[in-house]
């Protein structure tokens, strides 16, 4: 039987981590072959081409180093050659680069591989959001797993508990996606709810941000438990509006709820959120100066789910919190911008969120028609 060829695409912190879990795992499984190619965007770092450290020292030296690679990785710096052969192609690239790569794979992968997307991020499209699942598919015409959850590169490569949430529609595929990234200590799920895990990862972003906008305004701890509650109704009823199918129990996989808790406690959005309604800076000087000049997907996400909801008229029924963080999309919005409604709002929600909106109606049954596909 032919082996499975597994080909990693991107080279940074994260792409690196799960390199390491997936490559680890070809030595131990019988059925995939045991090189893992990795391919890496050369740069010249320390004076040293990243692709000849990794290649000579099994040392990602600019992401992820200290971490001993395994030697079965095998860094690639021509895309093509690093994929060409591969079944299962991982992606782990900044999302603005995903339609370039897949141009320069089309065409010249196998048929009939399956890609998996690590990347976190989305596309504007007409209808408001493309996931980057949907790009990938739409340009390399190849179906696309995701993984997401609530992962930290360093604890994964420290051996330490952490779980991850694979949506992947294709029932055949399950088994070895499953085996491949699971880690010592990384608990993977599958489910087939592949859109509801990716959407909630970005959805999550806004409310990472809105809980920032609070701890600014010094609110209580209460507050954060109910944006936390509220906001996972508001991604429901999203959810179920625009990417309908979606089973309950994927909102309570890693991807779903426990990244909605970590985000909400720690995270750039929430740091940044903060830090604008505790300073003068905008958005932007606040990216510039504490995040060398990446962007925040709160924002971003924030504005494109306005677009989905205004063109559908459903502001209403789940745009309350989605809403109360758009009102900080524009970079030089002020504090004393704010409108008294928009500081009620944050300093109370249960004054202007409509508990009848949110009252999510869990058809009976639906908890029997689980979406998991390995357990
Ligand atoms: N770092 C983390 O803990 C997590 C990251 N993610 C997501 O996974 C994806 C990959 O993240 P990271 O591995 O942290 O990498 P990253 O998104 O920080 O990007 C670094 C990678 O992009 C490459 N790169 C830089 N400039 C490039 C260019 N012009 N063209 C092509 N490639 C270029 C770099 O060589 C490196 O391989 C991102 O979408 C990220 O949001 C998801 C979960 C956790
Ligand atoms: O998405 C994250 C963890 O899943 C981290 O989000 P931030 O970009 O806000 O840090």
């Amino acid at each position: 039987m032919e082996k499975v060829s597994i080909c990693m695409v991107g080279s940074g912190n994260w792409g690196t981590a799960v390199a390491k879990v997936v490559a680890e795992n070809a030595i131990r499984l019988e059925d995939v072959e045991n090189r893992v190619n990795l391919f890496v965007y050369d740069e010249i770092f320390e004076g040293k081409r990243l692709s000849e450290t990794i290649n000579q020292h099994h040392i990602n030296s600019k992401y992820l180093p200290y971490v001993k690679l395994p030697e079965n990785l095998v860094a690639f710096t021509d895309l093509v050659e690093s994929a060409k052969y591969a079944d299962i192609i991982v992606f782990a690239i900044p999302s603005k680069h995903i339609i370039d790569f897949c141009k320069t794979l089309l065409g010249k992968v196998k048929p009939n591989a399956l890609a998996v997307s690590l990347i976190k991020g989305f596309l504007p499209s007409e209808g408001g959001i493309e996931l980057i699942s949907h790009t990938i598919t739409k340009y390399l015409k190849v179906p696309c797993a995701v993984l997401v959850g609530v992962n930290l590169a360093s604890e994964i490569v420290a051996n330490k508990f952490c779980e991850a949430t694979l949506g992947c529609r294709d029932t055949k595929q399950t088994r070895i996606l499953k085996e491949i990234f699971k880690g010592p200590s990384l608990r993977i799920v599958v489910v087939d709810d592949a859109d509801c895990v990716e959407v909630c990862g970005l959805l999550k972003h806004i409310l990472a941000f809105g809980t920032g906008l609070l701890d600014g305004l010094d609110c209580n701890e209460n507050i954060r438990s109910a944006l936390i509650r509220f906001g996972l109704l508001e991604m429901m009823h999203f959810i179920d509006i625009f990417f309908p199918g979606s089973k309950l129990g994927s909102f309570f996989e890693s991807s779903g709820i426990s990244d909605l808790i970590t985000v909400c406690y720690g995270s750039r959005n929430r740091r940044i959120a903060e830090a604008y309604i505790r300073t003068d800076y905008t958005i932007e000087q606040l990216e510039g100066e504490l995040l060398k000049g990446q962007k925040l997907l709160g924002p971003m996400v924030a504005k494109e789910v306005n677009h989905m909801l205004n063109n559908k008229g459903v502001e209403a029924k789940c745009g309350n919190f989605f809403n109360m963080e758009l009102r900080t999309k524009t970079p030089d919005m002020r504090l004393q911008e704010y409108s008294n409604d928009d500081l009620n709002c944050a300093q109370c929600p249960s004054d202007c969120l409509d508990d009848e909106l949110l009252n999510v109606d869990i058809p009976s049954g639906a908890m029997d028609n689980q979406p998991y596909l390995n357990e």
